[in-house]
């Protein structure tokens, strides 16, 4: 059984937690009902019969080493590439059989995310995973992941030495995007640029987007070229900064592309700091003939209660809640607003 916990700490921080319970459903023992003779006929029967059956199930489900989305399966830390003093890329690929069914997670028009435990204190927390990148194996799993000062989850995953086993399950759907054209202006603190890869890398043809992302420091957008800000390009290298440049290639590249896809960076420490006068200006300037609108915030909490004001517990779920924010007091030109 799984119970979700959810309480807002002293400090103001909310924390969400997902416990497991021992699930104690027991089986009673059967008696043999047959001599050994039957037993090797229906073996013999049922195994080309079964195998048969298993393989059109493979056809048309997909991989039957696939775990269902609510069972924790193992994965092996394969690599895990520190890319600033707090954040790293972590890198999984499967340790046992099954694995999770990558097309659920890379394939979905929608932003996923997967539940990774802490097994001494029976919690889990969510990543966003990156979108496949070039020399990624198949069944490799990539997240981006802060080191929390005093994150049980973070701080857990972070200390784990290369090949240790790590529980996932999933993936969870955050966000479906809507099927028609979008255009999407995505605010993104920190590491809720993962979500915005995301989006950036399903962006259907006519899709455009543009995403806007503050980090604190410097060294979290190494090698940073900001497409419509007029600050220089920064020194250094990044993955991210790297990944998010490629898939802008693919957008922009070739003679039919429709697709655009523009980021700006802003770094607290610079004293560039994301205002809603940069927000307001992109909304107004948008094309009226095209689909759906979104703008999408993601990141810390703090980052999203400035933006859109805080999301709503109701009935156990969280929920959007009013808008609230710098966002409320825009003129939004219809633009649809989602927390992530
Ligand atoms: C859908 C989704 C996707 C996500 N994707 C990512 C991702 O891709 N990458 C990523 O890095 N994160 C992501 N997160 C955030 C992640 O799930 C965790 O919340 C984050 O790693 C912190 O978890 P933790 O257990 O390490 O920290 P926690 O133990 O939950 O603590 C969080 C912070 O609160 C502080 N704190 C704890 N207890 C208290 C208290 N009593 N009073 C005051 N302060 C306190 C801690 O010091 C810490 O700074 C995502 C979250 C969601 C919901």
């Amino acid at each position: 059984m799984l119970a979700i916990q959810c309480s807002r700490s002293q400090g103001g921080v909310l924390r969400y937690a997902r416990r497991y319970g021992d699930n104690n459903s027991s089986h009673e023992g059967r008696k043999p009902t047959g001599s050994y003779t039957r037993v090797l006929a229906i073996f013999a029967l049922g195994v080309p019969i079964g195998w048969g059956v298993h393989t059109l199930n493979d056809i048309r489900n997909g991989p039957s080493n696939s775990a269902k989305p609510t069972d924790f399966v193992k994965y092996a830390l394969a690599a895990k590439e520190d890319i600033s003093s707090t954040c790293s890329i972590f890198t999984l690929k499967p340790a046992q059989g099954s694995a999770m069914d990558t097309a659920q997670l890379y394939d979905q028009p929608a932003i996923t995310s997967v539940q990774f435990k802490q097994p001494q204190l029976q919690i889990a927390r969510s990543y966003t995973v990156l979108p496949p990148d070039e020399g990624q194996g198949p069944e490799e799993l990539r997240f981006l992941i802060r080191k929390e000062q005093n994150g049980e989850v973070s701080g857990y995953l972070h200390r784990l030495a290369l090949g240790s086993t790590i529980e996932l399950r999933g993936p969870s759907v955050d966000y479906v995007l809507p099927g028609s054209a979008i255009e999407v202006v995505f605010l993104a603190g920190g590491t809720g640029i993962a979500p915005a890869l995301q989006v950036a890398e399903k962006l259907e043809e006519a899709g455009t987007m543009h995403i806007l992302w503050a980090n604190r420091r410097r060294e979290d957008c190494l090698g940073a070229i900001v497409d419509t800000g007029n600050q220089a390009a920064s020194p250094g290298k990044h993955a991210i900064v790297d990944q998010m440049e490629s898939i802008k290639r693919r957008h922009t590249s070739g003679p039919d592309s429709k697709t655009a896809l523009l980021v700006d960076y802003y770094v607290d420490e610079e004293s560039t700091f994301m205002r809603p006068a940069d927000v307001a200006k992109l909304l107004g300037t948008a094309a009226q003939d095209s689909g759906k609108r979104l703008i999408l915030v993601s990141g810390p909490e703090g980052f999203v209660n400035y933006w859109a004001g805080p999301k709503q517990w109701v009935g156990g779920r969280e929920v959007q809640g009013p808008l609230g924010g710098a966002l409320a007091t825009l003129d939004l030109h219809g633009w649809q607003v989602v927390k992530l």
